[in-house]
């Protein structure tokens, strides 16, 4: 059984107080955004254009296709892999194992819904039932977060998280409190962060392409661009799946609303916010603007993919030839930290890769609007508390090691900047 004794990890995020905004602002904001992507001043700062009633947000049948959803992911993640992989070892030196199909659920979900248009299915009718399918993810959500809280109040102490457990009810909520939620093999968060949200995120942008078709005669090449690199993203995401299982989401956040409602919801709903916009704002491209932000996002992607696959290579096995040269620095756990290549650039040189994309990602929706460069902006707050919270472990980690580290490498996203 959870102990119901608080743990001393410091609190995160505000504590108590800020968990509970964030669990109001988070949801707001979504809802926020939905609203003004399809209003004709688009104003990312206004008050939006109505708000909406409950008849329009609750849709019982928005809530079966929701949960249809869900259940068709399930069942992909449940279909034989081409390997499965261990995770990092936990508190009672045990291994949990994930099956590596991510990339797989991607290509058969795009089976099923081609298959599924040429039979006609009206997937350009999404756009308009965005609102109702939101509200019924978020709904979702919620229950779903007191199911995880009920769960880890019967969990054993050495399957909660780090933090999470402080004893606040509203924070540990929030946070979540066990670490690898599981019934059975299936384990929840590991499922969450990548297969639900993200492709339903390049599913919603392709609803918006093939809506703007049907209005327009054919989708434009700012909506193309934009389907284009996200996709790249996402497929980036899954191919290289087995990645996510050193992030500190799977190895030290415990599942709770945070991630629930950010990979469930917040995902989805708000990263397809250029494709939404450009559907109800059309922008004049032409082919040089848009070799150059192809270039900018070819950048960002090098930059992200090599330092990512860099760190992962070495992380597998350090005197594999690709990364053998590199300089590193010995720390007491006796695991090294690379000093050259990418890492020796800043201390996160995937988040800058990932920061370029964002931009380019924003940029075919023109500069007439703050409202698609909305990504951009969370983003960059995003990364710079997550580089500050990483920091904090790795701190605990390495300890004198990564002081050596900061001095060697003083800058930690922006090169000279930041
Ligand atoms: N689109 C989105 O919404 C989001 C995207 N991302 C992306 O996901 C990817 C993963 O990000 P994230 O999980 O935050 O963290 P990282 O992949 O950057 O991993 C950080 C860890 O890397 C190890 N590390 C740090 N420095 C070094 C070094 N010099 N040498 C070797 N190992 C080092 C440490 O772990 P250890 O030593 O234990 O191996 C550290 O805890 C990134 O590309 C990020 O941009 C992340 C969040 C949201
Ligand atoms: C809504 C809150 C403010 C925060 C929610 C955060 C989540 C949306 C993100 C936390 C870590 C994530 C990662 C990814 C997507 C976003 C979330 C779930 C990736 C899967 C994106 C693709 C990358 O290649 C890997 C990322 C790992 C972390």
């Amino acid at each position: 059984m959870a102990s119901p004794q608080g743990s001393r990890a410091p609190l995160e995020f505000g504590g108590p107080l800020g968990a509970a905004a964030l669990m109001l602002l988070l949801p707001a904001t979504m809802f926020h955004l939905l609203l003004v992507a399809r209003s004709g001043p688009a104003r990312l700062l206004g008050p939006p254009p109505y708000l909406p009633g409950l008849q329009v947000l609750w849709s019982p049948r928005m809530l079966l296709l929701w949960l249809t959803w869900l259940g068709l992911q399930a069942a992909l993640y449940l279909l034989p892999a081409r390997k499965v992989a261990e995770g990092q070892e936990l508190k009672d030196k045990s291994r949990l194992l994930y099956p590596i199909n991510g990339f797989q659920a991607l290509m058969l979900t795009a089976l099923l819904v081609g298959l599924a248009v040429s039979a006609g299915l009206p997937l350009g009718a999404l756009p308009e039932m965005l609102l109702p399918l939101a509200f019924a993810a978020t709904f979702t959500t919620f229950i779903f977060s007191v199911l995880l809280y009920l769960k880890a109040l019967v969990a054993p102490a050495s399957a909660l998280a780090p933090g999470g457990n402080s004893g606040n009810p509203i924070y540990d909520f929030f946070l979540g409190r066990e670490l690898n939620p599981r019934v059975w093999s299936f384990d929840f968060k590991y499922f969450c962060e990548l297969r639900p949200g993200l492709i339903g995120w390049v599913l919603i942008n392709l609803a918006m392409l093939m809506q703007e078709a049907e209005l327009r005669g054919s989708p434009s090449l700012a909506m193309w661009l934009v389907n284009g690199f996200q996709l790249l993203y996402v497929g980036d995401a899954l191919w290289h799946e087995e990645a996510v299982l050193t992030t500190m989401d799977i190895t030290h956040d415990g599942f709770g609303f945070m991630l629930a409602f950010g990979d469930l919801a917040w995902v989805p709903f708000t990263y397809s916010l250029q494709a939404q916009f450009l559907l109800h704002h059309p922008q004049p491209l032409g082919l040089p603007v848009a070799s150059v932000i192809c270039l900018i996002n070819a950048v960002g992607y090098y930059i992200f993919r090599g330092a990512n696959s860099q760190k992962n290579t070495f992380r597998k096995n350090p005197s594999d030839p690709r990364v053998a040269d590199l300089e590193t620095i010995p720390t007491a756990t006796g695991r090294q930290l690379l000093v050259s290549g990418w890492w020796g650039m800043v201390r996160h040189p995937n988040y800058l890769g990932d920061l370029i994309m964002a931009l380019a990602w924003s940029l075919p929706c023109g500069v007439s609007h703050l409202l698609p460069y909305f990504y951009l902006l969370y983003f960059t707050a995003l990364l710079v508390h997550r580089e500050a919270r990483d920091e904090q472990q790795c701190l605990q980690k390495y300890g004198l090691a990564w002081h050596e580290y900061c001095r060697r490498v003083p800058y930690r996203i922006l090169p000279y900047i930041y």
